[in-house]
């Protein structure tokens, strides 16, 4: 399968087009960016894995020869933040790269999987989705905001304060909502590991809001130089291994990933009735298979103070997706 990554120079690019070169499903692998991409491409190519690997520049209509035979196309591309901003600060700069780059896909890889990493997520996605809706190739299978990042914190975070940093990587807690601040909601009750009542309210709180505002921890102890890169592409290559897999007939992965609820017009309607909202867009548990979004799960029991985070969530992520969906200013489908 060719896997193409847009903003591979950068410091989510670099390394998770590294992991990439390393998954043995990606046959392929094109690396874009608007500096150093063939470099890094080259540098990649000497790796001892079946991948081949080529890079590119925007001269020589070099958008068009990546994305020419893609499968599966990452977008970390865009500013990341500096202290004191939020995701939506990024809005300004990122859309438009964003929608130049959703239109490269729109003309020449309409029905490759887009995996949008690029900030802010809770608009970018809606941003993908309405170029494409404009080009008259819009799938919403085949669209996913990536919010793998959350749920590697939730395992790392949790497995931390029930003190024993092995479980971090068996541990597995739902995160829903979006991707940026009160947005992001952890569904502790439906840890794999039960947290023992032992633990008390408050550090569970504290864990909450940990999972919620982790990418400010990097932003603040990276000092300006941005934002979460390597634990950004860890995650981002554990979600494209998962699509690759399902896309290639594995059956049965399931991953926390934004998409748009009508993928699965019968998942998407009882998870909105949950949620008491129209909600356009939404990061749930989703079923991955062959055609990209196969099942949309709802959210299952949760508690009490998990619901009020919904109801927290919900406005502000309604928000986010209107200020994308009118940047393009696509008509409805
Ligand atoms: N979804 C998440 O969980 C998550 C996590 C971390 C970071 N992010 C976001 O990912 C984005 C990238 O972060 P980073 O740290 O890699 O930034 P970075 O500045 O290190 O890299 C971004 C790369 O994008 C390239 N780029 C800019 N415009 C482009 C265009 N039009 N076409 C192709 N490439 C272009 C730049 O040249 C650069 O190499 C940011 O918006 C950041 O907020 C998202
Ligand atoms: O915090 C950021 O701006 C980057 C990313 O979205 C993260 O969650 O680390």
């Amino acid at each position: 399968m060719k896997a193409v990554v847009l903003g591979a120079a950068g410091g989510i690019g670099q390394p998770l087009s590294l992991l990439l070169k390393s998954n043995p499903l990606v046959t392929e692998l094109g690396l874009y960016d608007i500096v150093n991409a063939p470099g890094v491409a080259v540098d990649l190519s000497h790796i001892a894995t079946p991948a081949k690997v080529e890079g590119y520049l925007p001269a020589d209509d070099g958008l068009k020869k990546v994305l020419t035979g893609a499968d599966v196309v990452v977008i970390p591309a865009g500013i990341p933040r500096k202290p004191g901003m939020t995701r939506d600060d990024l809005f300004k700069i990122n859309a438009g790269i964003v929608r130049d780059l959703a239109t490269g896909i729109a003309t020449t890889a309409p029905k490759a999987f887009v995996l949008v990493i690029s900030n802010p997520v809770n608009s970018t996605v809606p941003i993908v989705a309405e170029v494409f809706k404009k080009h008259g190739v819009f799938d919403p299978k085949r669209l996913f905001g990536v919010c793998t990042l959350d749920v590697v914190r939730a395992s790392t975070f949790v497995s931390e304060i029930l003190g024993d940093r092995s479980l971090a990587t068996s541990i597995k807690i739902p995160v829903v909502g979006g991707h940026s601040g009160v947005t992001i909601v952890p569904l502790l009750s439906q840890s794999t590991h039960p947290i023992p009542s032992s633990i008390s309210s408050s550090t569970i709180d504290t864990v909450i809001n940990r999972i919620q505002f982790g990418g400010d921890e990097i932003v603040k102890a990276k000092d300006g130089a941005g934002s979460a890169t390597l634990s950004m592409a860890f995650a981002g290559a554990e979600f494209v291994g998962k699509v690759l897999r399902a896309k290639g007939g594995e059956k049965g992965i399931v991953a926390p990933t934004f998409v748009n609820l009508i993928a699965d017009a019968e998942g998407g309607a009882k998870l909105k009735a949950e949620l008491g909202a129209e909600v356009e867009y939404f990061s749930a548990p989703v079923e991955l298979g062959v055609e990209g979004v196969y099942k949309i799960n709802g959210l299952g029991t949760i508690s009490d103070s998990e619901k009020k985070l919904i109801q927290v969530a919900v406005p502000e992520l309604i928000t986010n997706i209107e200020k994308g969906v009118s940047f393009v200013g696509a008509p409805k489908l």
